[in-house]
């Protein structure tokens, strides 16, 4: 007669037989408990993180050890520099090698190496950006990179901006209006909003930057598709589950929309200044537009949001650094504007010309620095898509990934005293602790593939900061009201927004809010 034990499982035979239940099953368990504790100590050993060289190989389960890369980054790189003595450390995604850089020197090569390209690191890591095989038209939108970068440079050129700077401070007053004239808000939401909004204005067109609900659709499709890049998503891409059918969704919806706005510019019988008509003007077809279109709004909204945010809680908790600010604004007001005028304040600061605003706030733009150093996301991305090469005698392959920890970098104790305490000072003549390595400070991006949107960038930030300062009060209050003792920290594994670290307290209200009463 055929029992349980007829089976072809190598545990099979040390399962207990039915008939034989009794002192012999007790055996049968011991049997299994130790065959299951040697197989957790054996396989323990066998995949344990070893050192290989100059690098530490990760063990584990390649699916269990990856799995907190994608969920809590920070955490991840943090934790396994900690085990490694801040040696580079390696570990599999799928089919994947990916390996973690450190130290000066893997830095220079990271950032300068010319078989590294950015663009595949993050599309196969990352996963929340559009992938366009995904609306199955990846043919026509390979276009090369650079072009695309060139074609970003230029939407950004100073003449372009000044034309569009009224616009955009009036679109943020416009906003701004809708939070009454005193109230209390969430800073994640309403200030992330103001960053779509000029986003939006800067890369799209003035039918769809002025049409609130249009805005509020579009920012829905972005969101949905940048929070799509789960673990299941990324690690399993074949996978036909929820998060995959959720970022083809997005990418279509996207893509249709700006589809659909592209089109009416194209059949509009005057031209603008706006940007879908500018790149309509070069002879671009309506896939390089879009994609044009989706690179800005995806490299931009949420590094410029999040620093958005944080510039606004990081001044609100150091009050010299903010009167600082105010003077310095207010100077620039003054030096530019009727000083008797009674033009509402966004459009006074509309006549401040645009070399003004990049060369006359140097107190700003320390604090921007400052800013961008504690809030730099975890890691940048990269593949090797030439050829094999070393970094600290490790073999980097052909198709290996690399990493970066630019957020680790930053929070170098040894390169930033006190990493985590917000001083702009750091960056003066006498200190410039970002000067003591090379590349010490990568907020931007460096080497081959610097930020293209820094001086946009740049400018929508003091935008956003020069109607907080000069047009509200502003105060940092906990959920119940009280005034805030001391600023969180940034929750650097929560990758799209940068919230505080403990952002709600235990009665689930925010830790965080804003109380602002409009002055000007
Ligand atoms: C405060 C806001 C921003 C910060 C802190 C920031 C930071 C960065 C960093 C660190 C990189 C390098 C990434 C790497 O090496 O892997 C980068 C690259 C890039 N950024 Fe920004 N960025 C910001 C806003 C923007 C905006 C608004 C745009 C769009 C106009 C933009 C466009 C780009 C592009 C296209 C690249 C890739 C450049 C290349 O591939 O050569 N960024 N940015």
């Amino acid at each position: 007669m055929l029992t349980l034990r007829a089976t072809f499982s190598p545990v099979a035979h040390l399962l207990p037989n039915p008939t034989e239940w009794g002192i012999e099953s007790h055996v049968s368990t011991i049997a299994i408990a130790i065959t299951t504790l040697w197989l957790i100590l054996g396989s323990g050993y066998v995949l344990r993180t070893k050192k290989d060289g100059n690098v530490y190989d990760l063990g584990g389960i390649p699916i269990v050890t990856a799995w907190t890369f994608f969920t809590k980054r920070w955490d991840f790189l943090c934790g396994h520099f900690a085990n490694t003595g801040g040696r580079m450390f390696r570990f599999r995604v799928m089919q994947h090698r990916v390996i973690a850089l450190t130290g000066e020197q893997s830095r220079k090569i990271f950032f300068n190496n010319h078989s590294l390209d950015i663009s595949e690191g993050y599309r196969i890591l990352l996963g929340g950006i559009p992938n366009l095989e995904d609306i199955d038209i990846s043919k026509e939108f390979e276009t090369k990179r650079q072009e695309e970068i060139k074609r970003i440079l230029m939407l950004f050129r100073s003449d372009r901006v000044a034309e569009i700077l009224p616009t955009l401070l009036h679109d943020l007053n416009q906003r701004m209006l809708g939070w009454k004239k005193e109230g209390k808000m969430d800073p994640f939401n309403e200030v992330y909003d103001l960053v779509f909004q000029m986003t939006v204005r800067l890369a799209t067109c003035r039918e769809l930057a002025e049409d609130k609900a249009a805005v509020t659709q579009l920012s829905g499709h972005y969101w949905n598709l940048e929070k799509s890049g789960t673990p299941v998503s990324v690690l399993l891409p074949w996978f036909p589950g929820s998060a995959k059918k959720r970022k083809g969704k997005a990418t279509m919806a996207l893509y249709r929309m700006l589809g659909s706005y592209v089109e009416l510019r194209r059949n509009a019988s005057t031209p603008t200044i706006d940007t879908i008509d500018h790149l309509i003007g070069q002879g671009l077809s309506d896939n390089v537009v879009i994609s044009t279109i989706m690179a800005v709004v995806f490299a931009g909204v949420v590094n410029t949001g999040v620093n958005a945010c944080w510039l606004l809680l990081h001044l609100g908790a150091n009050p010299t650094w903010k009167a600082r600010a105010i003077e310095e604004y207010a100077a620039l007001v003054d030096k530019h504007t009727d000083t008797i005028s009674t033009e509402p304040l966004h459009k006074r600061l509309a006549a401040v010309p645009i070399s003004a605003w990049e060369n006359e706030l140097p107190s700003i733009d320390l604090i921007i620095r400052e800013n961008v150093r504690i809030t730099t996301p975890a890691a940048a991305l990269r593949r090797n898509l030439v050829k094999e090469f070393m970094v600290d005698d490790v073999v980097i392959k052909r198709g290996d990934f690399l990493l970066y920890s630019m957020g680790g970098l930053h929070m170098d104790p040894n390169i930033y005293p006190d990493p985590s305490k917000f001083d702009p000072n750091r960056y003066v003549a006498g200190r410039a602790e970002d000067r003591k390595e090379a590349l010490a400070f990568v907020g931007w991006g460096a080497g081959r593939h610097p930020c293209a949107g820094m001086k946009i960038a740049t400018l929508e930030l003091k935008l956003i900061l020069a109607l907080m300062l000069l047009g509200y009060e502003y105060e940092l209050v906990d959920g119940s009201g009280k005034s805030l003792e001391s600023l969180p920290q940034p929750d650097r594994n929560d990758l799209h927004h940068v919230r505080c670290l403990h952002d709600r307290s235990a009665d689930g209200m925010f830790r965080l809010i804003f109380v602002h009463r409009r002055v000007h």
